[in-house]
């Protein structure tokens, strides 16, 4: 049964640790999709243990194998009457990139996944992959999953027009399959592109496995290209590594070494470390690895933290800030509505519990913590958000008894979270 919550605290204000953190999702669940296509020439080391990957890896290899029934996580396989069912539970790259797979694949089955993910949007991507000329019904709500994808591929188009601001994941999920192919694609990005650094690492992955492309103004190209035989080696999870930087940040002291994460990486959200150099964190990089230590940095309210390239980054950097008072000033902001959860109303309705406000002026968000207070036992609700929990957990460095519930949540990216505190010297109590 799963747990209802955990009851964490720290007595010690102090963190000297080293953590191993999980290969990161989106590197995996890229890399899996390239080895599906590549047909056993690419191989992948240290693939993130994160559900989404696990959902994503076990719908492939099922496919693969020609297996019918099968569950992995909160995803599964299931043939019923007469018809393939995929779940891929709340993972949304697992989501965007598989729609993609089974279009250009002419893989009939339905795509479906959590009650969230049926309201999570995909319009734009399914409107895209038609245009290539793939077969797809909406099963549910229009513009929304399920998705029910027929057997009949074949390419129609290679000129394609996207919309950019909504999720990138359209986009990577379209370039992923774009050298199988026969013409190749051509992708026209309309407007503002969210989430970029995302669109950088789809293209630097299908470099490693041989594919070039071009990327002139709003335009990448991508030729029918065979794949090479390539081993691709993941970079553990930036976007864990945000919530270390936060509790060095929580912290009096605090040394934190995070083993294999590199200053050259291909996640955005390797941005933490330079945005938390405004929280008094020092990054250093070694042979071995990322180590982070408290300085005595002075905080500056009058930054504006513009989150567009890195939103996974939000919650932490939002309730690092609430924690410390700092009434930052944030922007990029506009796609967390369509995540896990609203995380915009589930921030504003967290924080309000200790006295902080975010509130929202055109495209900017303002913390005001004039009225912040930490009360000695604190309940935090998580939205079926990962980020949610990992987010608010290093607030126990300031509440003595902080419950954070349902606890499982954080499988989605970071499963050893609740373990790795423990290495840290916070004490958890589950329910
Ligand atoms: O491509 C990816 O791996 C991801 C892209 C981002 O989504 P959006 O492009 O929808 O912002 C990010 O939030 C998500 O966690 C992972
Ligand atoms: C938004 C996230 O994931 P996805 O969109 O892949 O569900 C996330 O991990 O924060």
């Amino acid at each position: 049964m799963a747990e209802k919550s955990n009851i964490l605290s720290k007595s010690e204000p102090d963190t000297f640790c080293k953590i191993q953190l999980t290969g990161s999702k989106s590197e995996s669940n890229r890399a899996l999709i390239l080895k599906a296509l590549s047909k056993g020439k690419v191989a992948i080391n240290n693939l993130s243990s994160a559900d989404d990957t696990v959902i994503l890896n076990g719908v492939l290899e099922a496919f693969e194998k020609g297996i019918n029934e099968a569950s992995f996580g909160t995803g599964s396989l299931k043939h019923l009457d007469g018809q393939l069912t995929a779940n891929i539970g709340p993972a949304g790259t697992a989501m965007r990139f598989l729609s993609a797979y089974l279009a250009v694949t002419g893989t009939e089955a339905q795509l479906t996944g959590s009650d969230r993910m049926k309201q999570r949007p995909i319009g734009i991507l399914v409107d895209a992959l038609s245009t290539l000329g793939a077969n797809i019904n909406y099963d549910g709500e229009e513009g929304y999953p399920p998705l029910k994808f027929s057997p009949d591929f074949k390419q129609k188009a290679n000129v394609i027009h996207i919309q950019g601001n909504v999720s990138s994941q359209y986009l990577s999920a379209l370039l992923l399959v774009s050298p199988y192919l026969r013409n190749g694609l051509e992708l026209h990005i309309d407007g503002e592109l969210t989430s970029r650094p995302y669109v950088e690492m789809t293209l630097s992955m299908l470099k490693e496995v041989g594919i070039e492309h071009s990327w002139t103004g709003s335009i990448i190209t991508i030729a029918h290209q065979p794949f090479i035989n390539a081993q691709i080696t993941i970079e553990p999870d930036w976007s864990a590594a945000s919530y270390w930087y936060a509790i060095a940040a929580l912290s009096d002291n605090a040394t934190i070494t995070l083993p294999y994460l590199k200053k050259n990486s291909l996640q955005g959200d390797s941005r933490i470390a330079s945005i938390m150099q405004s929280f008094g964190i020092k990054s250093t990089f070694t042979e071995s690895g990322l180590m982070i230590e408290k300085t005595k940095g002075r905080l500056d309210d009058s930054i504006i933290f513009d989150l567009r390239d890195c939103p996974d980054l939000a919650q932490t950097i939002i309730v690092c800030s609430a924690a410390l008072g700092n009434d930052a000033t944030f922007t990029g902001l506009e796609t967390l509505k369509i995540k896990e959860t609203d995380r915009i109303l589930a921030l504003q309705t967290e924080l309000a519990k200790i006295g902080v406000t975010l509130s929202e002026e055109y495209s900017f968000y303002h913390l005001d913590c004039s009225k912040l207070h930490f009360p000695e036992k604190l309940t935090i609700k998580t939205y079926e958000d990962h980020r949610m929990a990992m987010a608010f957990a290093p607030l126990a460095l300031k509440i003595p008894q902080l419950e954070i519930e349902d606890p499982q949540v954080v499988g989605k990216s970071y499963p050893t979270f609740w373990d790795d505190l423990l290495k840290a010297g916070f004490h958890i109590n589950t329910n």
